[in-house]
């Protein structure tokens, strides 16, 4: 069956998670999501919300023995990733997907040279002599800001600093020119400045390429910066929802009222930034009926511990995740329980 929505990606109902000592938990729990060709989404969470295994479920990258996928389609240009084999993921990932990592050097082979592993990708995915390889992967060194690439082809990851890796990695996701780039955390291990330039490399290539993308990070300033839609993520759900001007300008959920507090601010003046007092719950300790967040919400009412709030439109293609804001309709549960 086609996917007849004009998005590039289009993820519905996907849920997805792990076993532990014999149980099931789902860390990802029906998160849908649209991505338009040329757009960027961000998605953003604290730490432990569900990101990297929501980015890892569209690629099918979860580890097999411990995780499962137990519902949901992801509609990627045409086909739903759900139903392809092996053989064909593989050829897809590194070619019409490039993903981009935290860390640089788990994700790159410390005995093979930086030129070998582009040459690799490109060997993979399109017909090319050596020659060609090798001109083309100076060229998308040079492309990523990589100084002396002609030398660089021939150094080994080691060699080399941890922003500069960093640039290799998105060389290496880019070498194919895909039409989705899922980067995750790309700039989280790298010092602060070097942070400014990886953000500012990824932007000029999207913009140049027109390349849609999924940008996974806990840092809200970049996503501002960067995304034209947002979702937030808590506790393995999607709380809210929007265009990039409704997240920042008209915070429903009061996580995401939260998170935004906890932001240092130019425009105004502030006595002191707020923290969220708590932890995200660990799968195992994830509550069973309520909302998800209110152990920790500072507006939270005896209906919130008991309700399980619905992801409700909050219009012009705003969704959000709060009793406060949503009718909620109860589930089979908590009708137990009421
Ligand atoms: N291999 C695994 N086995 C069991 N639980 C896991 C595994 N990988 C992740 N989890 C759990 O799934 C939940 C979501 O983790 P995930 O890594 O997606 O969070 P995240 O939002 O990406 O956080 P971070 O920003 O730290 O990467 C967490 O509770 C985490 O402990």
């Amino acid at each position: 069956m086609n996917n007849p929505s004009s998005a590039l990606l289009d993820i519905r109902h996907l849920s997805a998670g792990f076993s532990i000592e014999g149980n099931y938990y789902r860390a990802v729990d029906d998160v849908s999501l649209r991505l338009l060709p040329g757009q960027v989404l961000g998605v953003v969470g604290e730490s432990g919300c569900g990101k990297s295994v929501m980015s890892l479920s569209i690629m099918k990258l979860l580890p097999k023995k411990v995780s499962r996928m137990d519902s949901g389609e992801i509609w990627f240009d045409g086909s739903n990733l759900m139903n392809l084999s092996e053989s064909e993921l593989l050829k897809l990932r590194g070619s019409d997907i490039g993903m981009v990592f935290q860390e640089p050097m788990t994700a790159l082979n410390p005995v093979f040279t930086i030129g070998y592993q582009i040459e690799e990708v490109l060997e993979n995915h399109l017909v090319m002599s050596k020659k060609e390889r090798r001109k083309r992967s100076i060229e998308l060194l040079r492309s990523v800001g990589i100084p002396h690439a002609e030398r660089i082809v021939g150094e080994y990851p080691h060699q080399l600093s941890g922003g500069m890796r960093q640039r290799v990695m998105i060389a290496m996701a880019i070498a194919c020119n895909p039409k989705l780039l899922i980067a995750d955390e790309p700039t989280t291990a790298l010092d602060v400045t070097i942070q400014a330039q990886i953000i500012e490399l990824l932007k000029d290539i999207q913009q140049q390429r027109g390349m849609s993308m999924i940008l996974i990070t806990h840092d809200l300033g970049v996503v501002a910066e960067m995304a034209d839609t947002v979702a937030v993520m808590y506790a393995g759900q999607i709380v809210e929802q929007g265009h990039v001007t409704q997240i920042f300008y008209e915070p429903k959920h009061p996580y995401l009222q939260l998170l935004l507090q906890s932001l240092p601010r130019l425009d105004e003046e502030q006595e002191r930034l707020k923290s969220i007092s708590g932890i995200v719950p660990s799968l195992v300790h994830m509550p069973r009926t309520g909302c998800r967040f209110a152990g920790r919400c500072p507006s939270a009412s005896d209906d919130c511990r008991r309700l399980t709030p619905q992801l409700a439109n909050a219009g012009g293609g705003h969704y959000v995740r709060c009793l406060n804001f949503s009718a909620c309709v109860p589930t089979a549960r908590e009708e137990e329980t009421v």
